[in-house]
């Protein structure tokens, strides 16, 4: 595959970095890969790896000359890692992020940024529970979503040559404002997260009681809830911390409908409840007839019944 950057500064090193990292050089995407991340232990890492090609310690060292920088650290940090760079920039530089929150990362970033430079957040929808240098690979990104979130006036041929970069990793990429990707993922990531931290919290409090019926037990169902709430805790408070209005809609609508399901099973609401487990069936069968979960084991054997 054709490369699309000559120079790539990746300033965080863990899963979406790493990930980022490896899919490039197996795809001749990228000249040469800078990297610098926080910890001594973790460039030690990347380093031993070998999925940059230079490790720097220092963000601004890491940036210098690069036509491409990925923001690829916690959402919060996001501001005070474009603050150290900002100087360090070359023009025409593009900056983009993949954080899981998109505006806070354009009012976190955005001032900082000089003339000249081309900013364009994004975000792949695409990850694991796992984090850290030791967890990135090649095909993360292979049939994902990766939204770009363009601010106004962002050049259109930077745009271009950034969705060329995620999809030469294999993404399928979409573009959206920033608060509306913010709603849509508060729906399809963040709320479902905390539901599944909270139930994870309950079953441990009810381990307690039951000693360890809870872990020897435990179902498929409660097994997928538990890799989830294994996702890393700074990341995820980052997320809820600057995702808090769209979040908290989602959150409220979900204990409206829990209510509405609580009464029907105190009611014995039989039809109720059948009802509303024929609608949630067909949204899930539509996502795997769409292709959206090449994971599903049923995927192409959905019964029509
Ligand atoms: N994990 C996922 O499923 C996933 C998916 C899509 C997007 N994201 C987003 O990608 C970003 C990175 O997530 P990840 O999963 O790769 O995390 P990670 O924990 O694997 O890696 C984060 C990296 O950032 C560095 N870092 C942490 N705090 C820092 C700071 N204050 N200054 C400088 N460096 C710092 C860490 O040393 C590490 O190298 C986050 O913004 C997250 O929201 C994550
Ligand atoms: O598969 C997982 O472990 C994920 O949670 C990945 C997931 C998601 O919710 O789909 C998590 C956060 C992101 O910002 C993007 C992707």
């Amino acid at each position: 595959m054709a490369q699309v950057y000559e120079r790539v500064a990746l300033i965080g090193l863990g899963l979406i970095a790493g990930s980022m990292a490896h899919a490039m050089k197996r795809r001749g995407l990228a000249g040469h890969i800078a990297g610098y991340a926080r910890s001594a232990e973790t460039r030690a890492a990347a380093a031993q790896i070998g999925f940059v090609d230079s490790v720097h310690d220092s963000a601004a060292e890491a940036v210098a000359g690069a036509d491409l920088v990925v923001l690829a650290v916690p959402v919060g940090a996001m501001g005070a890692v474009a603050e150290e760079i900002a100087p360090f920039l070359k023009a025409g530089v593009t900056v983009t992020d993949v954080g899981s929150v998109k505006q806070a990362v354009i009012d976190a970033v955005g001032p900082h940024l000089p003339e000249g430079v081309h900013f364009i957040p994004g975000h792949p929808l695409a990850g694991t529970e796992h984090s850290g240098p030791y967890s990135g690979f090649a095909t993360l990104f292979e049939n994902r979503w990766w939204l770009l979130t363009p601010v106004e006036g962002s050049d259109a041929d930077a745009v271009a040559r950034l969705s060329a970069l995620c999809t030469g990793m294999g993404a399928n990429v979409d573009t959206m404002d920033a608060p509306h990707h913010d709603l849509v993922l508060a729906v399809v990531s963040h709320t479902p997260h905390l539901i599944a931290y909270t139930m994870v919290g309950v079953a441990d409090h009810l381990r307690r009681v039951s000693q360890t019926e809870v872990i020897k037990y435990s179902a498929s169902g409660f097994r997928d809830f538990t890799r989830i709430a294994a996702s890393d805790p700074t990341m995820w408070r980052d997320v809820f911390l600057t995702n808090k209005e769209a979040t908290l809609d989602i959150l409220g609508r979900f204990t409206e409908e829990l209510f509405v399901l609580q009464r029907a099973i105190r009611m014995g609401d039989g039809p109720l409840l059948h009802e509303y487990f024929t609608r949630t069936r067909a949204i899930r069968r539509g996502i795997i007839e769409a292709g959206q979960d090449t994971d599903a084991p049923d995927f192409g054997r959905v019964r029509k019944d």
